[in-house]
């Protein structure tokens, strides 16, 4: 891929009318966010996980359900292609599987740095026209870092409850990587504003800031819930169907994206059901909410990186073909 065919297709997304009405919204959305997590009272992780349920279900699952049709454009609709890939694309989530099964603790980091490399890259392609890999780290990294700053106590106990742990040794090391991790972003943020303030608007300065005071402050599902619906599944139909078709079809790709997506949506949807029954015969002793979290967490970190691979590919693939 040539640096100016990507330049233009990058330019294209953070220039785009649809990029810009969503940057805007972004902020509005981030500050009403942030004032509504002043006044919210303090909320349990159960009370937090029934709200975020059917977001997160139909909202942000619906983007991952994309990536069958993004797979058979890759491969041009050629059915042997078609079935190599997507042979692929399930090795991989069943290889993550096996990560999480053996080794849970490595999985989780593996999640987490996989996570904010694919958050980051979505983002930066709406924020920048030229690649740029600290606004990439500085923004995927929100969406954990937030959590993790702002109510340490639920962030440790979810993410003991993926591995297995006591709570408390989560959160001891939590409350030492945090404010360690926040002091590197803040240092990476002061250089992103000194270095590249002539060439990105105040408008990408005001978002980072704005998305990471509203993560911080809402209760941790909700923060993630806000992130994953509200700016990455958007982001990502807006490119899909953008880098797709062309500027003027948003609107309508994004229903017929919609159309496409909700078969295997609800399918992971219902295999997630399945396995969370599974789970819970197998193991009574332990909490139906626990269970929950687990594979809602879990089933995510086995798209991740499958998802993560395929989005990525497909753009450079557009990129090139540019
Ligand atoms: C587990 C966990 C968290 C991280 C979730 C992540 C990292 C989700 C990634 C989803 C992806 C990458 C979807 C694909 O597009 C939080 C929010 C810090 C809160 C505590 C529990
Ligand atoms: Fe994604």
């Amino acid at each position: 891929m040539s640096q100016d065919a990507g330049n233009t297709v990058k330019a294209g997304l953070s220039r785009s009318e649809g990029g810009r009405r969503h940057q805007w919204s972004v902020l509005v959305v981030a500050l009403a966010a942030a004032l509504g997590a002043v006044v919210l009272p303090p909320l349990t992780i159960e009370q937090q996980f029934w709200i975020v349920l059917v977001p997160i279900g139909v909202f942000g699952l619906s983007h991952g359900g994309a990536d069958p049709l993004i797979l058979r454009r890759l491969a041009a609709d050629r059915r042997g292609t078609v079935a190599l890939m997507t042979t692929l694309y399930v090795l991989a989530s069943l290889a993550f599987v096996a990560l999480i099964w053996f080794l849970p603790t490595l999985a989780l980091l593996v999640f987490l740095l996989l996570s904010i490399w694919h958050f980051g890259y979505t983002d930066a392609s709406f924020l920048s026209a030229q690649p740029n890999a600290l606004l990439l780290w500085l923004s995927g990294s929100l969406p954990i870092l937030g959590p993790m700053l702002g109510h340490p106590a639920q962030t440790s106990e979810l993410f003991a409850w993926l591995i297995v742990r006591d709570p408390e040794q989560v959160r001891s090391i939590l409350e030492l990587a945090g404010p360690v991790l926040a002091g590197v972003w803040l240092l990476g943020f002061g250089r992103l504003a000194y270095r590249y303030h002539h060439k990105l608007s105040s408008r990408v300065l005001a978002e980072l800031i704005l998305v990471a005071v509203a993560l911080i402050l809402l209760p941790p599902l909700l923060a993630f819930a806000f992130y994953f619906c509200v700016i990455h599944s958007i982001r990502h139909f807006l490119s899909v169907a953008q880098q797709g078709l062309g500027v003027g079809e948003v609107a309508a790709t994004l229903a017929f994206l919609g159309r496409k997506a909700a078969p295997a949506t609800l399918g992971a949807i219902g295999i997630a059901f399945g396995v969370w029954v599974v789970i819970v015969l197998l193991e009574p002793s332990t909490t139906l909410l626990v269970e929950a979290v687990r594979v809602m967490f879990w089933a995510l970190a086995a798209l991740t990186l499958p998802h993560g691979l395929v989005v990525k590919t497909w753009w450079e693939s557009r990129l090139s073909a540019s």
